[in-house]
């Protein structure tokens, strides 16, 4: 039996359902929409239709299907054109319903899709990665990446639903589910002082009894800062949170061409180098610092770029980010762990020695 959170947005609210398999729940809705006369279409990547082919089918029947490749080149305009042209010739109406099954990557593209195709058609996401769980399948950012930075194009556009199957993550690589807990970490950092230490602890696995309740709770925080700064404009502080360790960790992904570190490492990475711009504003000490690296050590993701990258690259990425007012960068930095607060009028030399520390020459 599912149980669920509802996300309250007004006219856009809509649930949050935990449990595990979820193919029945998942064929009332589809039974339902048709039933209505809307039609429904499936967006998937080639990993997630290998691995989950038979359930894929259980849910979705002889639905319209568009199988993309797997990985972050996938986040772009040119894919985003190919789906788009996919849902016109399965003839999608504006009564119609995009169903996203798989990660970020496909929860972002088919999200920004479904906010494009007829100018708006509903979209359920169900979230087939750790971080697709706790993160980007809730909150209705969408988008993709343009040449000049990291998720660049893109829209606000709230699912209608959202199915957390945790049983998905049995056939998830490890090297995923890390990367989804630099999102469940980032959480604890920002406004979690309680999982942070469930974290400090005991390192949350794929086997963990924690699991499912951690990522119910990662979504709960998100929801309820994703209801009070639906669209990050919030002078200070608000949804920009949710971007604790992404203003360096974007920028890591763009001066490496998103072909070295997935979007959950670099954000790590991130973390880690938010954590020392935090201690040179003096809210953390050295010895919180070193807290922060040895969680994110603890959970298999690196603390460090591997290879050292042009300060250059990495600042003029930065500049893209879109906390940036008046071409000032502004950051999320920790006041403690588990207190997060966005700044401005950081001094430049404090950005780059936190680079610096963790890697960049
Ligand atoms: N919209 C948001 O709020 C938000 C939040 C966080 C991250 N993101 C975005 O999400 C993306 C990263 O998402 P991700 O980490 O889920 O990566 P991803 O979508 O690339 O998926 C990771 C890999 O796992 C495979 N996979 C997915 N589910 C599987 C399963 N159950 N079994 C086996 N393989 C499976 C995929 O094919 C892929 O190879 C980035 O583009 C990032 O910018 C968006
Ligand atoms: O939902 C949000 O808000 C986030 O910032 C969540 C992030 O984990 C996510 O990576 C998001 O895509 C970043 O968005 P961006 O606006 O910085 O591109
Ligand atoms: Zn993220």
């Amino acid at each position: 039996m599912a149980e669920s959170l509802t996300v309250q947005l007004q006219e856009r609210s809509y649930e949050l359902h935990f449990g595990v398999d979820l193919t029945t729940d998942v064929q009332a809705r589809v039974a339902a929409l048709t039933a209505g006369g809307g039609r429904v279409a499936v967006v998937t990547d080639r990993h997630l239709a290998e691995a989950q082919g038979a359930r894929l089918a259980a849910m979705f029947g002889a639905a319209p299907q568009i199988v993309l490749e797997p990985g972050e080149e996938t986040k772009s305009l040119a894919e985003l054109g190919r789906v788009l042209e996919f849902l016109a010739t399965a003839q999608l109406d504006r009564g119609s319903t995009v169903f996203a099954v798989g990660g970020g990557v496909v929860g972002d593209l088919a999200g920004f899709a479904a906010a494009a195709y007829l100018r708006g058609v509903a979209f359920v996401q169900i979230p087939t990665t750790l971080l697709a769980m706790v993160d980007s399948s809730v909150g209705g950012k969408t988008g993709v990446n343009l040449a000049a930075g990291k998720n660049l194009a893109g829209a606000f556009h709230q699912p209608a639903a959202v199915y957390v199957a945790t049983d998905f993550l049995a056939t998830l690589p490890t090297r995923e589910f890390a990367a989804g807990m630099a999102e469940v970490i980032k959480y604890g950092l920002l406004g979690d002082a309680e999982l942070w230490r469930q974290l400090e602890r005991e390192p949350l696995t794929v086997q963990s009894p924690a699991l499912a309740a951690t990522i119910r709770r990662c979504c709960a925080l998100k929801a309820k800062i994703v209801e009070a700064d639906e669209r990050e404009l919030a002078r200070e502080g608000g949804r920009a949170l949710l971007n604790l360790g992404h203003t360096f960790g974007h920028a890591i992904e763009q001066a490496t061409a998103y072909g070295t570190y997935l979007h959950g490492e670099a954000v790590a990475i991130g973390l880690c180098a938010a954590a020392r711009l935090s201690q040179r504003l003096g809210y953390l000490t050295a010895a919180e610092t070193g807290r922060v690296d040895a969680v994110v050590a603890a959970h298999g993701l690196p603390v460090k770029l591997r290879e050292s990258l042009p300060m250059a690259d990495l600042l003029a990425a930065m500049a893209r980010d879109k906390k940036v007012r008046g071409g000032l960068p502004r950051f999320v930095v920790m006041k403690t762990l588990g207190e997060a607060a966005t700044q401005g009028g950081i001094a430049p030399a404090f950005v780059e020695a936190a680079f610096r520390e963790v890697g960049a020459a």
